[in-house]
């Protein structure tokens, strides 16, 4: 699932990864036939982080073939009991991952604590931290420490505000590499267009994830433009082959 290259000097090179949510079997099919790496099951009519029905999860996890990696989100509630009850049955899908929204009340230490209290490593979580609800980027350590496998931010307000008009570059690339350093695997979402994908692929997160900007007319409530999905695997791939190659001329 994290993916990482090694050059003939032994050193390791992260391999950033598409990430693409989808509402049903037949997006799944076309974003995975497009180049998408991660298959992410949400509802977009339902918030940044919409739980779609756990029968539309299983279809969608059911309907890719064997061995590829998905994930499903488990929706953004402040109660912890709430929260962890949805990301429970979400894991009983099949899904390789599980996602959970941290809104402001969950976004601290003593919420995080909880919640790997009553998620008790029963699952292969990664905490959703929304960039536009100021949350503390230091939290990584708690998630860490509370059972999480991995890290995303993303926004809450799909209203045109990008992640990169949010955070600057240095706080981006200090999440993702206090990530890798506690080996969290990391994802960089929120409104990305595919003009973002190779300053932010720069930094080295494991995924970036995308929505919106992958849809026809950039309606994330819309449908997957499969051109778009194509386009920005295309780059994702030119810049591993990229990154290769220098790895080799280096070695
Ligand atoms: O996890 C990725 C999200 O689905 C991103 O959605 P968005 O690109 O519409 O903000």
């Amino acid at each position: 699932m994290r993916a990482l290259l090694g050059n003939k000097k032994g050193k390791l090179r992260i391999v950033t990864r598409l990430l693409v949510s989808v509402v049903d079997s037949a997006e799944a099919r076309l974003a995975l036939a497009h180049g998408a790496d991660l298959i992410d099951a949400k509802d977009p009519d339902a918030g940044a982080l919409g739980a779609l029905p756990l029968a539309s999860i299983r279809s969608i996890h059911a309907s890719l073939p064997e061995g590829i990696v998905t994930s499903a989100v488990a929706g953004d509630d402040d109660d912890v009991e709430r929260l962890a009850r949805s990301a429970l049955s979400v894991a009983t899908t099949g899904v390789t991952f599980v996602k959970l929204g941290l809104g402001r009340a969950m976004a601290r230490p003593t919420g995080v604590a909880a919640l790997g209290r009553r998620l008790a490593g029963q699952g292969r979580f990664i905490a959703v931290l929304f960039a536009d609800e100021n949350p503390p980027l230091t939290l990584v350590a708690a998630l860490h420490e509370a059972g999480f496998v991995g890290a995303m931010l993303d926004t809450s307000q799909k209203r045109g505000i990008r992640l990169p008009d949010l955070l600057t570059m240095d706080q981006l690339g200090s999440f993702v590499a206090d990530c890798r350093q506690l080996g969290l695997m990391s994802g960089l979402a929120g409104s990305l267009r595919i003009e973002d994908i190779d300053r932010l692929a720069a930094l080295n997160p494991d995924y970036l994830g995308f929505r919106g900007g992958l849809c026809l007319a950039g309606d994330r409530r819309g449908q997957l433009d499969p051109l778009a999905i194509g386009r920005a695997a295309y780059r994702l791939q030119a810049i591993r082959q990229s990154r290769q190659v220098d790895g080799e001329q280096a070695a």
